[in-house]
C-alpha cells in the first residue's frame, strides 16, 4: 500500500518538517484524542492519508502512521535514530533501569539478558502453572447473575506473573498480591502528573508510592537472595532465576536494582494488558455465539487452532495498547518528509487494524481471517515491532490461550444481545468499560469427553 498521491510526488525531494494533519486547535485535538480516539484518527487518515500530524499539548507533535511499509521502516530504523524510552514519564515509577525507559546500547544489552526466558521453548514450563491458577480463580465464579470478569482476569494475570516471572511463593506471593494492585493503581495515576513526583511525607501521593515501591523492592531482594542460595537454581523455570544467572557481555551479573526495575516493568507491561485482552475476549464471544460454539467444540476435542485465531482477532479489533511510540533523535526520513528531532511517531493498531485495505470487512469479528494464516507483521501490531517488540508476546498468547481453554471447559458462557461495551482507559490499557460482563452456567463434568479431561494439551507458540 502506498503513500497518498500528495506525499508520493514529494518522495524524490523530501520535505523538511511535518506532514499535514487536522487543523483544529490543540485543545480540541487534546479532547478528541481522549474521548474519540479511533474515529478522530480514521477521519484524519481518510483526509490526509497514511501519514499525518496530530498536535496535542501533552506530547507535542505526533506523526501517526498507518501504512505497513512506513511502519516497517520505522520499526526497523536504527536505535540511534529513533528512541522509545528517553524522557518517558514511566521512569520515576518503573525505575531508571526499566527496559521501557532506556535506549540504544544500554537497552539492547538489557533486552538481550531478558529475552531467553521468554523464548517459545520455555513456555511449556509455565503452562501447567497458569492452568492451575486459572482453574482456582474460575472455580469462584457463580451461576446466574451477570458480573464483570475483569477483576478475575486481573487476579489471574497478576498471579501468573508473580509465580512464573518472579518465582514468588507462599508468604512473599501473598504479600505481593496484596501490595501490587495498590501500588500499580497509584503508580498509573501518578505517571502522567510529574508535578506530583515529590515526596512531601508519608501522606502525600508520591510519598505513599515511594514507600510501597520500597516495600516491593525489599520483597524482590528477598526473592533474589533466595534464588542466589537455591541449589536448584539452574533447574528453575521462573524469569527471576534466569536473570540471577544471566551475565552481561563483560561477564558481570545483573545488579539487584536492575533485576528489580525489570520485574516492575514486566508487571506494569504484562499484567493489565493481558487481563484487559481476556476481558475483551469474553465481551466479544458473548456477542458472537457462532464463534463461541466452535471454540467450545474445539476445546472439548483437544484442538487449538481456532482459539489461536480468535485471540489474534480479539487483539486486532480491541488492541489494548493503541500505539507504539518512537521519538525522533536524529532527522528521520519517512513518507516524503524529514521529521525533525523531538517528533513522536505513533505506529498504531488503532489505524491499521481497522483498515479495509489490510483487513477486508475490517469491522467484522471474524477469527477465520487468521485461521491457518499468520497475521501480517507490520499490519497486525498489538505487540509493537522491531527491537522494542513486546518481549512478553509469546508468554501473553500462551497465557490467554490456557485461560480461555480453561474457561470454555469449566463454564458455559451465555450469549447476549447487549450493545458492545465501550472502551475505557485504565491507566495502562484500554479495557471494556463494564469490565467484560459475563453470565455463566457450570458445565456438567460428564459433558466433557474423557479425552479432554485427561489430556495435557501441548502448547505451540505464537509466531514471533
Ligand atoms: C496482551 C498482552 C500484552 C500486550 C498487548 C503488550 C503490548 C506491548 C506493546 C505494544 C509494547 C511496546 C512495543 C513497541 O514499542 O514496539 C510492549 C512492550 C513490552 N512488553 Fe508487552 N504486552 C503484553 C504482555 C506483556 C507481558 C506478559 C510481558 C512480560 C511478562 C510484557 C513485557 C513487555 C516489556 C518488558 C516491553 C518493553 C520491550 C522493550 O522496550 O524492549 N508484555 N508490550
Amino acid at each position: 500500500m502506498g503513500e497518498t498521491a500528495e506525499a508520493t510526488s514529494r518522495t524524490d525531494a523530501p520535505i523538511e518538517g511535518l506532514p499535514p494533519g487536522p487543523r483544529m486547535p490543540r485543545a480540541l485535538q487534546d479532547v478528541a484524542t481522549v474521548t474519540r480516539l479511533r474515529p478522530f484518527l480514521r477521519r484524519a487518515q481518510r483526509r490526509y492519508g497514511d501519514i499525518f500530524t496530530v498536535r496535542v499539548h501533552r506530547f507535542g507533535n505526533i506523526v501517526a502512521v498507518g501504512d505497513p511499509e512506513l511502519i516497517k521502516r520505522t520499526f526497523t530504523a536504527s536505535p540511534r535514530t529513533l528512541y522509545s524510552g528517553e524522557g518517558s514519564a514511566l521512569g520515576p515509577v518503573l525505575g531508571i533501569n526499566s527496559l521501557l525507559v532506556i535506549d540504544e546500547q544500554i537497552h539492547l544489552r538489557q533486552r538481550k539478558l531478558l529475552l531467553p526466558p521468554f523464548h517459545g521453548e520455555r513456555m511449556r514450563a509455565y503452562e501447567s502453572t497458569i492452568e492451575r491458577i486459572a482453574t482456582d480463580e474460575l472455580a469462584q465464579w457463580r451461576e446466574g447473575e451477570e458480573f464483570p470478569v475483569a477483576p478475575s482476569t486481573m487476579r489471574i494475570t497478576l498471579r501468573a506473573i508473580l509465580v512464573a516471572v518472579f518465582g514468588a511463593h507462599d508468604e512473599v506471593l501473598q504479600r505481593l498480591e496484596e501490595l501490587v494492585p495498590r501500588m500499580t493503581e497509584l503508580g498509573s495515576a501518578l505517571t502522567p502528573v510529574p508535578i506530583l513526583h515529590h515526596d512531601l511525607g508519608p501522606l502525600s501521593p508520591w510519598g505513599r508510592f515511594r514507600r510501597m515501591r520500597a516495600e516491593f523492592d525489599a520483597l524482590c531482594d528477598d526473592l533474589i537472595d533466595e534464588a542466589k542460595h537455591d541449589p536448584e537454581l539452574e533447574r528453575r523455570p521462573d524469569v527471576l532465576a534466569l536473570m540471577v544467572q544471566a551475565r552481561h557481555d563483560d561477564g558481570s551479573r545483573m545488579r539487584n536494582e536492575e533485576i528489580r526495575d525489570q520485574l516492575m516493568t514486566m508487571l506494569a507491561a504484562g499484567h493489565e494488558t493481558t487481563a484487559a485482552t481476556l476481558a475483551w475476549t469474553v465481551e466479544r464471544l458473548r456477542r458472537h455465539p457462532g464463534v463461541l460454539a466452535r471454540l467450545v467444540a474445539e476445546a472439548d476435542a483437544g484442538g487449538r487452532d481456532y482459539r489461536d485465531a480468535t485471540i489474534r482477532e480479539v487483539q486486532r479489533l480491541r488492541p489494548v495498547i493503541m500505539f507504539s511510540i518512537r521519538i525522533v533523535k536524529r532527522p528521520f526520513e519517512l513518507g516524503g518528509y524529514v521529521l525533525p528531532p523531538g517528533t513522536r511517531i505513533a505506529l498504531g493498531g488503532a489505524l491499521t487494524h481497522y483498515d479495509e485495505r489490510l483487513f477486508p470487512d475490517a469491522l467484522r469479528f471474524s477469527p477465520e481471517r487468521f485461521l491457518g494464516r499468520a497475521p501480517e507483521t507490520y499490519a497486525w501490531i498489538p505487540f509493537g515491532g522491531g527491537i522494542r517488540r513486546c518481549i512478553g508476546a509469546t508468554f501473553a498468547h500462551m497465557e490467554m490461550d490456557v485461560v480461555l481453554r480453561t474457561l470454555l471447559r469449566m463454564w458455559t458462557l451465555e450469549p447476549t444481545t447487549a450493545p458492545p461495551e465501550r472502551l475505557k482507559f485504565r491507566g495502562v490499557a484500554y479495557a471494556p468499560a463494564d469490565g467484560g460482563l459475563a453470565r455463566v452456567r457450570r458445565r456438567e463434568p460428564r459433558a466433557l469427553p474423557a479425552r479432554a479431561v485427561r489430556e495435557r494439551v501441548t502448547i505451540t507458540v505464537a509466531p514471533a
